[in-house]
């Protein structure tokens, strides 16, 4: 199956969602935005409630000096930061009872279907109720908790209802467990590797038909983790309680699924950066004042805005080192696996051949699945390269055998072709040019 990585942003009402989405540095747009302000993403099936978002990762420009050279053709690189784009997927209507119909109910849970990780924005201030209401003191647990146990219900509930009969044909067809959960698990976005992977640890001996109502329970967790791995944004750490509210959460959840976020913090930053009050460096804990630069061209500040400055600073920098809105998008891309591959031309300057653009260094940057063979990311870059395949070699002349798995350590890859591909003007090859709009797209 051919998949781009899709990422789901859900959150109940006001727990710093839209703060979170709209931060200059998520930069998720409009698909009419992204194409007036940006227009600069490879996606062609983008939907109404879908955005871009740019996942900041190591360009190797920068490891083999070709900085200045370096010319994505989507996204942007600058020093050798490169931000690639991810889609994103505004999820909105997680109310109470949403796997029951409340607020918008099926919709939410039925958008969720198409997504490949979650990241969940928690008021982790405690001063907002499950509804979104203002209180004190709420217990944000809660909300970690209750995403989980919506998404199960629903799931659950639709799989109860339906048992007996799911048996009884597993039993008639003589299938296995793992094809009889695929069947049922393939209208929620599963395939039959994540399928077999859960299973295989759950390590289950008794036989499909004999399953009671909390096996199948057990066996619907096993899916939810491997399925829907789950970034906690922390959102609100500026604010008073939210310590004491962290330390509960971090003794009771896997530290690398949380991330300590203060949307409000990065959006106020990014907007004196662009002002010229501040220089601020996104994802440190680094800002600079006219007072800190007198010789800059910064603005200088009313006692005002410093005093403002000097807060986010004590409550959000030098506390917890940056905003953490830019490690949320980065760790649920870390979850899935994924991995950046560069097709180029030239292994001798990274370029993909010669042209408007095509000269420069790294143009292209595909996100590809784990475990992605060298032949399959030929067929993912371009069909004619799939066609006319005769070797691929990475940094080094290094020759790579068609079904080397990609890493990190072999991700520029140059094809070679029996037919001269420069020839045939197709727009959307990477390897040979055209300002095409191609997804990243690529196999799960
Ligand atoms: N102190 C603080 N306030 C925040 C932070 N993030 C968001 N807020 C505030 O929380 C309120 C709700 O934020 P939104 O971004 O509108 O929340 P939402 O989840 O999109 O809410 P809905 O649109 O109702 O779904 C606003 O007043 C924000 O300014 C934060 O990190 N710290």
């Amino acid at each position: 199956m051919v998949k781009e990585v899709l990422i789901a942003c859900v959150g109940k009402p006001s727990a710093g969602k839209s703060s979170f989405l709209n931060s200059d540095l998520i930069r998720v747009f409009s698909v009419t935005d992204a194409i007036a302000k940006v227009g600069n993403y490879p996606f062609t099936t983008i939907k109404p409630n879908q955005g871009v978002a740019y996942l900041p990762i190591d360009c190797p420009c920068k490891r083999f000096g070709k900085e200045t050279q370096c010319k994505p053709r989507h996204g942007s690189c600058v020093d050798g930061v490169r931000h690639v784009p991810v889609q994103m997927l505004d999820v909105a209507g997680l109310v109470p009872g949403a796997s029951e119909g409340q607020g918008l109910g099926n919709q939410f849970l039925d958008d969720l279907r198409h997504a490949n990780a979650l990241i969940h924005v928690v008021d982790v201030s405690g001063t907002t109720d499950a509804s979104g209401k203002v209180t004190q003191g709420y217990d944000p647990i809660n909300d970690i908790d209750w995403l989980r146990s919506e998404i199960r219900s629903w799931i659950l509930n639709n799989l109860l209802k339906r048992w007996p009969a799911i048996a009884r044909r597993h039993m008639a067809t003589k299938s296995t467990a793992i094809d009889t959960l695929q069947t049922q698990f393939s209208g929620y976005g599963s395939t039959f590797s994540v399928v077999a992977k859960f299973m295989d640890k759950l390590a289950i001996k008794d036989p499909l038909e004999t399953w009671d109502d909390a096996m199948v329970g057990r066996v619907v967790d096993g899916f939810l983790d491997e399925r829907f791995p789950t970034v906690v944004a922390l959102n609100k750490i500026d604010m008073a309680d939210a310590d004491k509210n962290i330390t509960k959460i971090m003794r009771k959840y896997d530290p690398n699924t949380l991330v300590l976020t203060s949307a409000l913090a990065e959006a106020f930053l990014r907007e004196m950066h662009k002002k010229g009050y501040i220089n601020y460096k996104e994802g440190t804990d680094i800002v600079d004042t006219k007072d800190d630069l007198p010789d800059s061209n910064l603005k200088p500040l009313d006692d005002k805005l410093r005093t403002r400055i000097e807060k986010v600073q004590d409550l959000v920098l030098y506390r917890y080192g940056s905003t953490g809105v830019h490690d949320v998008l980065k760790r649920a891309v870390e979850m899935l696996g994924v991995i950046p591959a560069y097709p180029v031309k030239s292994l001798a300057n990274f370029s993909s051949g010669t042209g408007i653009n095509k000269g420069g260094a790294f143009r292209d940057c595909i996100l590809i699945w784990p475990g992605t063979t060298v032949r399959e990311f030929a067929r993912i870059v371009h069909p004619e390269i799939d066609k006319y395949y005769l070797y691929a070699e990475t940094v080094g002349g290094i020759k790579l055998a068609e079904d080397a798995v990609i890493t990190e350590e072999n991700n520029i890859i140059s094809f070679k072709t029996s037919q001269n591909l420069s020839q045939t003007s197709s727009e959307n090859n990477p390897v040979t040019g055209g300002a095409d709009k191609k997804s990243a797209s690529n196999k799960k």
